[in-house]
């Protein structure tokens, strides 16, 4: 079946969230590589999210990221806006409760963050990988009293991108392409990670004030890691339910961002999600934010068009898309 007429055809209400194996995601055999990518494309043409299980990240990689998150926003509020977000250019460094808005009908998220992108856990003096990275373009921060944050998140942040780079491939070949289709859009891939906390939210909630209101994320793919044991993610399907993601020890969950919908002209699904902490204690959780470089136009491939269905975006390029939903979300 083409792309188009599968996309037509995902009418149907998900009610989970398929995992997808990866134990083969190395193999060279064009058999095994092409049955994986055709798991992929179905859960990315009906549900947008999977989760996968055996992505060779080690647990005490994960493990240290979120000890050193948690040491990070225990310290205090004064320590943590020292290095607030609108101090630095590129939206590097802390930003407070309430102080992003992913949801227009809502108030602001109930979630403090972190957020940093590519940087060589051993600096080089001269690293021009991030010199094209426009509205975002700006050295990380770092909390100088915890020597130690950057380390452990930075350790993880590698990891995850040698994984979103190993998934690239396959979401290429799952729409039909070469391989390498997205290399050389992918040169100075837009990675940008943000270690969350939620403070529980006890008693009646107001909706509008919830840990991240409903939203679809910008990039091609999230690569997300959530604290073990407590629900707290929501998937939206195409009935208007909303379906819990829990946390499934062992996995991560992917979720496909705008930029793919853009790219596919709709046939991948990004899907709205948002997360409410009702647990009782606190939350952490980790997404990765991939995309491709910022000067890359979003265009649609074309056995992702047809006279059926025309091109439904307009073409501009993944940096001008990150920086109009940047400005909807942050107000500056
Ligand atoms: O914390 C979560 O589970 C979801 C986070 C999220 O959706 C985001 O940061 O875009
Ligand atoms: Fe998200």
């Amino acid at each position: 079946m083409s792309l188009v007429q599968a996309a037509e055809n995902a009418e149907t209400a998900f009610s989970h969230i398929p995992i997808i194996d990866l134990s083969d995601i190395d193999s060279c055999d064009p058999v095994t590589r092409r049955a994986l990518a055709n798991s992929i494309r179905d859960v990315c043409i009906n549900v947008g999210f999977l989760y996968v299980k055996n992505h060779g990240i080690p647990d005490n990689t994960v493990n240290s990221a979120l000890a050193a998150s948690k040491e990070f926003f225990s310290l205090p509020h004064e320590k943590k806006t020292e290095l607030d977000i609108t101090k630095s250019p590129g939206f590097k460094g802390y930003n407070s409760l309430l102080s992003s808005n992913n949801d227009p009908t809502s108030m602001g998220d109930m979630h403090e963050g972190f957020e940093f992108g590519w940087e060589e856990l051993v600096s080089k003096e001269h690293d021009q990988k991030r010199a094209n990275d426009g509205v975002m373009a700006g050295a990380n921060v770092w909390p100088e009293d915890l020597p130690s944050f950057r380390e452990a998140a930075l350790t993880y942040y590698h990891a995850a991108v040698e994984l979103g780079k190993k998934l690239f491939p396959l979401f290429a070949l799952a729409l039909d392409l070469p391989e390498d289709y997205f290399n050389d859009k992918t040169r100075n891939s837009a990675a940008i990670m943000r270690v969350l906390h939620y403070p529980p939210q006890a008693g009646p909630v107001d909706d509008r004030v919830i840990g991240i209101g409903a939203h679809t994320d910008w990039e091609c793919f999230t690569i997300l890691w959530q604290e073990p044991g407590i629900q707290a993610l929501q998937v939206l399907n195409t009935e208007k339910q909303w379906i819990d993601a829990p946390p499934i020890p062992g996995t991560f969950v992917v979720n496909l961002g705008d930029q793919f919908t853009r790219w596919t002209n709709g046939v991948f699904k990004s899907t709205v999600h948002r997360a409410i902490n009702r647990s009782g204690v606190r939350r952490y959780s980790i997404p990765l934010f991939f995309g491709t470089d910022y000067d890359v136009k979003l265009e649609p491939i074309p056995s992702c068009v047809s006279p059926e269905r025309p091109p439904q975006y307009e073409v501009i390029t993944a940096g001008e898309y990150v920086k109009e939903r940047l400005k909807a979300t942050y107000g500056h």
